[in-house]
């Protein structure tokens, strides 16, 4: 039985254990969830899901309590799945450009992320994602059609700083005409700039286990 971790410090953990035990539930996957807020529970867990919230928030509790070090060389492992959404996405990455000096990022994930790079809280919004082209349909799940997919002062990934390691999986259209990388993976790592466990599908967490954890 594999362990699902949530880091559980600050931010959405809920809803994504929600959505991870639904998923588990639906299709008897051999997996747990656990909410990961100490060092001895992160060591149980094979994958980790780090969720939105506030970054500045997350790696200051992560170093008050003593996660910081332990959640380095988690994210480093190679054999663990790991998805950082939102501020999970900033606080893995390796560069930050914009408000970057409250958050001591792990530094693991080879991109350069601008925080709230659509603006405030009142700017935030729900795009119909079409995920089809990297996303494999699991046939048991009958939702069909794009993704409802919630973005909430969200970051961009403006630059990939490994090309040869970082799959850009997702972009989507800005006002100003170009596009914007909202979705990555490096091996073993997914960063997405937006939160699917605030949508009411469980496509995107599905599609995680089955890919990176089981
Ligand atoms: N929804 C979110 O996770 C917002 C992230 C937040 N803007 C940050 O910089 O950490």
């Amino acid at each position: 039985m594999k362990v699902v971790g949530v880091l559980a410090l600050q931010g959405a953990f809920k809803e994504h254990a929600e959505l991870v035990e639904a998923c588990v539930r639906e299709n008897q996957y051999p997996l747990t969830v656990c909410e990961v807020k100490t060092a001895e529970q992160l060591a149980s867990c094979d994958a980790l899901i780090i969720p939105g919230g506030e970054s500045t928030a997350m790696s200051l509790i992560a170093q008050r309590c003593g996660l910081f070090e332990p959640l380095q060389q988690f994210v480093k492992d190679p054999t663990k799945a790991i998805w950082g959404t939102c501020a999970g996405l900033i606080f893995l990455a390796r560069e930050i450009t914009s408000d970057a000096k409250l958050v001591t990022p792990l530094g693991v994930l080879d991109v350069a992320v601008q925080r709230n790079a659509f603006g405030r809280q009142s700017h935030s919004f729900v795009a119909q994602c079409d995920f089809s082209p990297f996303m494999t349909p699991n046939p048991s799940i009958s939702a069909t059609g794009p993704f409802p997919t919630v973005f909430i002062r969200a970051p961009v990934i403006d630059r990939v700083l490994n090309p040869e390691s970082v799959q850009i999986l997702y972009e989507i259209d800005s006002p100003a005409g170009h596009n914007l990388v909202v979705a990555v993976r490096q091996n073993n790592i997914l960063g997405t700039s937006f939160h699917p466990e605030l949508a009411d599908d469980n496509r995107f967490h599905d599609w995680f286990l089955r890919e990176f954890v089981l």
